[in-house]
């Protein structure tokens, strides 16, 4: 038997192991469980770190680590390297996720702000898998994009990443890179008050990590009327955020950006599947299907673009939820983030809402956000 330790908030995972695994589900709330010692494998979030402080003691079986993430900032690669762990991520998992969370807040800020999206570039930072699906779904939606991504056009001669004078002309910035703090492309404080001198942005939206963004810098040109809005999803410092960011922030949401149903089994079964690999054991055998959602109000109940797409989307009830948690003066403020984060009821993917035809006729763009026919 193989013994699997796994974040007890991994979507479904029991679903994606064989039964030659014995699993054990842990609060990640309480760090890495005490009993891993016995572990052969350990499955994760990005809210346990892996280093060599959070995993001093390392099991003498243990030789896989997984995240069911796309980033993986939170672990010291070099470290598992040198301990001869091999590690997974589940790359990619939420890319179609952000990219709905991305469109659904330039919706709802446009419909606000009264303006027209057509009328607004935006400049998408970061041209990996996430990057990619944002800059799909925008260019359905009739947005101008440029994509910004120079260590890719580093590794593929066929991609032309826009220079970087180019990029900071964009009206909106959106950022979809990993957090580097080195190598050849660090992206800690990307956006910092250096690229901001002398530029305006009219919105920045983070849904990448906090820390590629530098919230000091943020403040002060939006202090000074810079950067006129900015939604965040991601935070410096997370589950600590600091309180005048937040209350700045046009939306502001607890890093669920790439909470949905699909996303989240994308997670499991991609870390489940390399873990098999791993111990070369046989493949598991879930076939669930996540069931569609589907909507039967009439389109009258709806005011406008804004009220349905927070109808189909729950950014704004998280941000209520968000905004009560940073309201509360206790200093258990991380924790509630935290829970809010795994115990939130996931969405579903836009792909599986079914809508009467009567919405796609009110309002066309609903197809292009891939959103699917009752009739
Ligand atoms: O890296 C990712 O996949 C995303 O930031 C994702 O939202 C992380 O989710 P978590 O592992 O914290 O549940």
């Amino acid at each position: 038997m193989i013994s699997v330790f796994a974040d007890q908030y991994l979507y479904q995972i029991d679903h994606f192991l064989p039964d030659q695994v014995e699993l054990y589900l842990f609060d990640p709330a309480n760090g890495l469980p005490s009993e891993l010692s016995k572990a052969h494998a350990l499955l994760i979030r990005t809210v346990n770190s892996i280093n060599e402080k959070s995993l001093a003691d390392i099991p003498d079986n243990l030789s896989f680590i997984g995240t069911g993430s796309s980033g993986t900032d939170h672990v010291d690669q070099e470290y598992l390297r040198e301990n001869d762990i091999v590690f997974a991520d589940a790359a990619g998992c939420n890319a179609r996720s952000v990219a709905e969370y991305v469109a659904a807040s330039l919706l709802i800020w446009s419909d606000n702000t009264g303006h027209s999206l057509h009328e607004f570039s935006v400049g998408i930072i970061g041209m990996g898998h996430v990057g990619r699906q944002v800059n799909t779904l925008l260019q359905k939606l009739g947005i101008t994009t440029f994509g910004y991504d120079p260590p890719r056009a580093e590794r593929e001669a066929d991609f032309n990443s826009v220079e970087l004078d180019m990029i900071l002309k964009a009206d909106i910035l959106s950022f979809h890179t990993p957090l580097n703090h080195g190598g050849n492309y660090p992206t800690f404080h990307w956006l910092n008050s250096d690229k901001l001198k002398g530029r305006a942005f009219d919105l920045i939206i983070n849904t990448a990590r906090g820390g590629v963004v530098d919230e000091k810098a943020l403040i002060e040109a939006h202090k000074k009327g810079t950067i006129h809005h900015y939604i965040l999803d991601v935070w410096e410092n997370e589950p600590q955020l600091k309180l005048e960011t937040a209350r700045q922030s046009y939306i502001k949401t607890p890093h669920i950006a790439g909470y949905s149903v699909q996303a989240k089994r994308n997670a499991s079964k991609f870390i489940a599947d390399e873990l098999i690999r791993h111990f070369d054991l046989p493949s598991a055998k879930n076939t669930d299907v996540p069931s569609p959602r589907t909507i039967t109000d009439t389109i009258e109940s709806f005011s406008g673009i804004e009220q349905l797409i927070t109808y189909l989307h729950p950014i704004r009830q998280y941000e209520e939820k968000l905004h009560r948690i940073l309201q509360n003066n206790q200093d258990n403020r991380g924790e509630l983030f935290n829970k809010l984060r795994a115990e939130f009821p996931l969405r579903q993917e836009f792909n599986n809402i079914r809508l009467p035809e009567a919405y796609f006729n009110h309002y066309p763009l609903l197809k292009k956000l891939g959103f699917q026919s009752l009739d």
